[in-house]
């Protein structure tokens, strides 16, 4: 079936704007609304992440630090500074450069890129986050049992 008259996610149905005289999406559980069809939920995912990781994390150790003692408390702080400097108006810096200083991820390497991934792939907070953006966007901080991060949707 072609793209457009697949299946649709759940919540989303198809109404038609009698302003434009074209149809468009709406989804009656978030209200959005979209000319493109949503994204089909077998859509792989892309995303880069900057991961601050503390002393409760599921592997507290990184290519930064050998043992990660910071409390969760001090990792949100660290996030939302990383933040600060994302968004800042004289002198942003980029998501890059910072994923690939001060992430504790080993895709730190490239950026903080984790390249596509299936959905179902990640930590369902992360996922959850991820779907939650729109492509380009940035989260705010995002908790997993790996510990804190902020995600920029690629795909
Ligand atoms: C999911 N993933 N992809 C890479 C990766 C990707 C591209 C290049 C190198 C590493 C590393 C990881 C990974 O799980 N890293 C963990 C930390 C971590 N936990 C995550 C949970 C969700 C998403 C990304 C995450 N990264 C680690 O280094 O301890």
């Amino acid at each position: 079936m072609s793209k457009e008259h697949s299946a649709l996610p759940p919540g989303w149905e198809v109404r038609m704007s009698s302003k434009h005289n074209r149809p468009y999406y709406f989804n009656t559980e978030s209200k959005e609304s979209r000319w493109e069809p949503p994204p089909a939920r077998d859509q792989k995912l892309g995303a880069k992440h900057i991961l601050v990781k503390h002393e409760g994390s599921r592997r507290p150790s990184s290519w930064r630090e050998e043992t990660i003692t910071r409390t969760e408390a001090e990792a949100v702080d660290m996030i939302n500074a990383i933040l600060q400097r994302l968004i800042s108006k004289d002198k942003p810096e980029r998501f890059e450069d910072i994923a690939a200083a001060e992430s504790d991820c080993s895709s730190a390497k490239r950026g903080g890129d984790l390249g596509l991934f299936e959905p179902g792939a990640m930590q369902k907070p992360f996922e959850d986050a991820v779907l939650g953006l729109k492509v380009g966007k940035i989260s705010g901080p995002v908790k997993t049992q790996s510990g804190v991060h902020i995600i920029l949707r690629t795909r």
